[in-house]
């Protein structure tokens, strides 16, 4: 008996939070089955790989400043370009020549940079944390990997958010200014204790939290604010979480460290300042549009916010007359939360290392735009990466010419609980064989759901559980076009749609059913399907006119409904028919309807 569960394309989860660090993802295992050369058209690798000659070395280009230990990796593997404070128009000319790109937050790696890369870029390595630099929707459409170093200088910022609170809260910055221009000013700058103060930690991630642990030890009350971070983590360090609204107006110092979003955008504005504790102090060591700077000088003139202490700020370098970074109550510092010795040697190997694997055509555990897809699970799915794709470029051969090709649902069969089954890498190579024949777009694990959204292509998938052993990941895939008419008649299923199945066989990708025919013909090469009425002597009448043009027959297999009735041949051929050797099989009395497909 079999039991189906059922879900609709969603945009896969972009990060693996279970992956560790250090954890690589083989891919380039899945490439030799993957691409096969495929008569008619050049193949693309799934993910990123460099397909260079062989003594051809890819091109990294680092565009600001990288640790040296970062750099010998990268040289290792490549020919590597250092090229600093590149102007925009520099950096568009030279990306066209790399293969990867490394920043840091000091370059705009926006849409313009991709298109003038011409297909050739594929990674960007952001050396750090925040990606609000890179237009990620503008790299997934290009089918470029971004990966970025997210843990290297977690320490290096905490420390540098504690080193700013305390800073600011004793004028230290102020009080050296003021001694080095010959003063003595020690009324002006009594500062304020930390002890016993209400720290609002907002946004409790790997910053975030460090944060709190460190102003614990200082012996401050520490709260927190993130929607999205489990109250238990918060609680074993001995931090509440709270609403935005208690944390602002409870606060006595506000840090904050969540990342720039289009919901965090200027998330400190007039209307929060006012609900803030009269006095209260800020440290940003996060990204300057958090805050409304403008709102931040208002709220620091009427006295809310007795101070801040910025290290980053909405427009970096900030101008020279920037009230703001001017305000005798502001400590400014330039962008030097992740600038330790220790944090850059760090992030600069983190980042190395996962710009070399992609690519080499792994995926480093840190990918922001791709699923991730454990080594194992890619191993074991290997054989079905090449079904896939060879369904979904088979499938969509038996479109007829304008149907349109709006929704699709794929059905994998395994013996395996639904959620011991991870489909996301079949499905982009679905998506890949779908698309890719019927237009120019190259698909990859990167853009593949993209590229369907964007083509108004539905994909639903149905996981159906058989009865068996779990050992085999999968026993078939289908794929259901709906609502299409087909080039084949007899490809179109009892319930309407064009209907193909497959299995692997010996570890090579099988068609097995066709419409409602049974059939079972190797999925490479070109395949001739053939509607006929079942009656001896078929089979040779239709090899005999391939053999007269010396087209080499590679498997050949009958499907019939019943014995004399209808029957669907599929037969594998090595070489491309002339016409007029399909017009001959055509032209023979039986045959209904012929079809012939190139994979
Ligand atoms: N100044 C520097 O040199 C420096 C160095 C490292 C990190 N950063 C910045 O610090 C920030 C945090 O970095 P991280 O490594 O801790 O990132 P992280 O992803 O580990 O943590 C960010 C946290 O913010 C939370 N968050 C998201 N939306 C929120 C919201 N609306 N309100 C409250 N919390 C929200 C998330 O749930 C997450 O827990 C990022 O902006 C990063 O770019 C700056
Ligand atoms: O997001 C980050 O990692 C920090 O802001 C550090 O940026 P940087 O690499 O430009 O110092």
């Amino acid at each position: 008996m079999a039991t189906t569960a059922s879900q609709t394309l969603r945009t896969p989860s972009i990060r693996n939070p279970s992956l560790s660090l250090s954890s690589k993802l083989p891919l380039s295992s899945a490439f030799s089955v993957s691409f096969r050369p495929c008569r008619g058209r050049a193949t693309r690798p799934l993910v990123v790989v460099v397909s260079a000659g062989l003594d051809a070395k890819p091109t990294i280009l680092v565009a600001e400043k990288l640790g040296e230990a970062g750099l010998e990796l990268l040289k290792d593997f490549a020919n590597v370009d250092c090229s600093y404070n590149l102007s925009p128009e520099e950096l568009c000319t030279k990306i066209s020549l790399c293969d990867a790109l490394i920043v840091r937050s000091g370059t705009k790696v926006n849409r313009e940079v991709f298109e003038s890369s011409g297909g050739r870029l594929k990674v960007v390595g952001r050396a750090g944390v925040g990606i609000d630099n890179v237009d990620l929707a503008a790299a997934t459409e290009h089918g470029c990997l971004v990966v970025n170093a997210p843990t290297a200088n977690t320490v290096a910022a905490a420390e540098h958010g504690i080193a700013l609170l305390a800073a600011m809260a004793r004028n230290v910055a102020q009080a050296d200014a003021s001694v080095k221009a010959g003063k003595w000013q020690r009324n002006k700058y009594v500062g304020v204790s930390l002890v016993g103060k209400t720290l609002a930690v907002m946004g409790f991630g790997k910053v975030g939290s460090e944060v709190a642990r460190r102003a614990k030890g200082l012996g401050m009350h520490v709260i927190a604010h993130d929607p999205y971070a489990p109250a238990d983590r918060a609680r074993a360090i001995g931090v509440e979480l709270v609403s935005f609204d208690e944390a602002i107006a409870t606060a006595d110092f506000i840090s904050l460290h969540m990342p720039l979003t289009p919901a965090t955008s200027k998330i400190l504005n007039d209307d929060t300042f006012a609900k803030m504790k009269k006095g209260v102090r800020i440290v940003n060591v996060a990204r300057g549009g958090v805050i409304d700077e403008e709102a931040l000088v208002r709220a620091l003139d009427a006295g809310i916010v007795a101070q801040a202490a910025l290290d980053v700020f909405t427009e970096e370098p900030p101008a020279k007359d920037s009230k703001l970074v001017q305000h005798e109550k502001v400590t400014a510092t330039p962008h030097l939360g992740a600038s330790t010795l220790e944090a850059q040697e760090g992030v600069a190997i983190e980042i190395a290392e996962a710009v070399v694997g992609a690519l080499k055509g792994e995926l480093a555990a840190t990918a922001v735009n791709a699923p991730m897809v454990p080594a194992e699970v890619l191993t074991e799915l290997k054989p079905f990466v090449d079904l896939a794709e060879r369904l979904g470029r088979f499938a969509v051969q038996l479109v007829a010419g304008g149907s349109g090709m709006k929704t699709v649902k794929v059905t994998y069969a395994s013996s395996r609980a639904p959620d011991d089954l991870d489909t996301r890498l079949l499905r982009a190579m679905i998506t890949k064989g779908l698309i890719e024949p019927i237009s120019s777009v190259f698909v990859n694990l990167v853009n593949a759901d993209f590229t369907a959204k964007q083509r108004g292509l539905r994909i639903t998938e149905e996981k159906v559980i058989l009865d068996g052993s779990p050992e085999n990941p999968l026993e078939f895939i289908q794929v259901q076009i709906a609502n299409v008419e087909s080039r084949f008649a007899s490809a179109i299923s009892e319930s309407g749609e064009i209907k193909v199945e497959g299995r692997v066989k010996d570890g090579v990708p099988h068609l097995t059913k066709v419409g409602s025919f049974e059939v079972d013909v190797s999925l490479e090469g070109s395949i001739i399907l053939c509607r006929q009425v079942d009656q001896p002597g078929m089979i040779g009448t239709v090899g005999s006119i391939l053999g007269q043009e010396n087209v080499n027959v590679s498997f050949m297999s009958v499907g019939r409904i019943a014995p004399r009735k209808q029957a669907v041949m599929a037969i594998g051929v090595d070489e491309q028919p002339s016409k007029e050797t399909l017009r001959k099989i055509g032209e023979i009395p039986a045959v209904e309807e012929f079809v012939f497909l190139k994979l």
